[in-house]
């Protein structure tokens, strides 16, 4: 039953576009905005969605003395209205620096894993528009290359599978807090939150004084802006990549020569900072000035260049681009769900069982011996094929090569997918579109269906 403080349209207006069919993680600290966002949601599922499954998941970091009791508080909080909640640890050691990363690093990664247990691809957490501010206030202060004032994206793609949904980003903390008032609601005040040793609290205590309402509605102004800015360049730097790029065998991409003169550069920049964090499995993307010039030089073929751990090599027949061959991993056996030179993904599907040779079975570049043995494309120069295969993962029996990479060829029990390295853990929704080109490119895996309703991967599905 609806209580007068839970406006229908406020959770209908929030959570109406998503799509529940695989259920929900509340990722649930206790704080105020966590405990809104909960009882919100609760409220427009019982209304509109009883069978969704709601699974509230609090993190205990283990960080201060009360954090278990915390945790257990939460967990009464939601017996008492009939909501399913995990409690689950950050065992391990912590790192002395660093902290609130790791943390947050560690955050997901459970939050995710909880979600993946119940087979829930969703998880919601409860940023609001004032968290969104100081996370552009912060980022402004570290002078990166202006994609990072796009803020926090409405949602983000974890692990290229678990979609992270921030309903509340466009709500203020003390709409929220007012709501809880009315429901006479308490929360969990977090001295983290007001500990002025941490970079985040600071720029919320400076936000509380003076001309900080002024401010917050400048960085949520310049947030939406730069969003869609962000999103306009991936689009045409999407439209670059699907023109100009190939794949013409495993490990090499080649772009047109007309990539080197397309008039819009800014896209094209865009692009290649992906394409060479992708190849370079290199997990943030190319330098923005570095990129630049490169690209200048493009133009003048030939030319020679390493950057991002990536060989681009350009000649009158295209400009190519291969991982360059050091720095790779070493030989070692296959590890279920593990990344390989953060390029590929290895899956375990099954106990290894090996028919093609004796020796324990290893995952190992291809290398310059074997890959002189293999039969090459004839359209590519042989040099270009051989030293773009070299650094591809192959597995290896008893000093036998059994498939090089590219490959789901050996044995059915392992397989070596390609994976989009700058996007692998976190896709924030902004970059979407590109994510989705160089996926296609490498032959990485499709994006899974968009979390909001109607909506295909493409431009213009993210909430504003
Ligand atoms: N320990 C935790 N367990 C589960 N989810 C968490 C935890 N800490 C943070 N989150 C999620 O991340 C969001 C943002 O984190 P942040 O650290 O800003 O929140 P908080 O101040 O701890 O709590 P709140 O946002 O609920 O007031 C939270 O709203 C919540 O959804």
């Amino acid at each position: 039953m609806l209580t007068p403080d839970t406006k229908p349209d406020l959770s209908d207006r929030l959570f109406s576009d998503l799509d529940f069919s695989t259920g929900a993680v509340a990722a649930m600290s206790g704080g105020s905005d966590s405990t809104a966002l909960l009882l919100l949601l609760k409220d427009h599922l019982d209304r509109t969605a009883s069978a969704a499954r709601l699974l509230a998941v609090t993190v205990d970091h283990g960080l201060r003395p009360d954090s278990a009791a915390e945790a257990r508080l939460v967990a009464r909080f939601c017996a008492e209205r009939g909501i399913a909640h995990r409690i689950v640890a950050w065992g391990g050691d912590k790192p002395a620096s660093g902290l609130p990363a790791a943390a947050r690093e560690a955050r997901y990664n459970l939050l995710a894993a909880a979600a993946d247990a119940e087979g829930i691809k969703l998880i919601l957490t409860g940023h609001t528009a004032d968290d969104q501010a100081e996370t552009v206030l912060m980022r402004q202060a570290r002078d990166d290359d202006g994609r990072g004032l796009a803020g926090m994206a409405p949602a983000t793609l974890h692990d290229w599978r678990t979609w992270i949904v921030r309903p509340l980003l466009g709500t203020r903390r003390a709409a929220l807090r007012e709501m809880l008032r009315r429901r006479n609601v308490g929360w969990i005040e977090d001295p983290t939150n007001v500990d002025v040793r941490f970079e985040r609290p600071r720029v919320r205590a400076a936000l509380a004084q003076g001309e900080g309402e002024q401010r917050i509605a400048e960085a949520l102004a310049r947030a939406g802006q730069a969003a869609g800015e962000r999103e306009d360049v991936g689009h045409r730097a999407a439209l670059l990549i699907h023109a100009f790029a190939s794949r013409p065998v495993p490990g090499l991409v080649r772009l047109d020569r007309d990539f080197a003169a397309h008039e819009d550069g800014q896209a094209a920049i865009y692009a290649l900072r992906i394409l060479l964090a992708t190849v370079g499995g290199v997990s943030f993307l190319a330098d923005e000035a570095r990129c630049a010039a490169l690209f200048a030089r493009l133009r003048s073929a030939p030319l020679c260049a390493t950057l991002s751990r990536t060989v681009i090599d350009a000649r009158r027949t295209g400009v190519f681009l291969h991982r360059e061959n050091r720095d790779l991993p070493a030989a070692a056996p296959p590890v279920d769900n593990r990344l390989w030179d953060n390029r590929r993904r290895i899956t375990l599907n099954g106990p290894i069982t090996l028919n093609d040779g004796p020796g324990d079975l290893v995952i190992a570049p291809v290398g310059p011996a074997a890959a002189r043995q293999a039969s090459l494309s004839e359209d590519i120069p042989p040099g270009l094929s051989r030293a773009a295969l070299a650094a591809e993962p192959s597995l290896w029996a008893g000093g036998k090569c059994l498939d090089f990479a590219g490959g789901n060829a050996g044995p059915q029990s392992v397989s070596i997918v390609p994976a989009v390295a700058p996007f692998q853990r976190f896709l924030p929704s902004f970059d979407l579109e590109p994510a989705a080109a160089v996926a296609a490119l490498v032959g990485a895996p499709p994006l899974p269906t968009p979390p909001f309703r109607g909506h295909d991967v493409g431009r213009g599905w993210a909430k504003a």
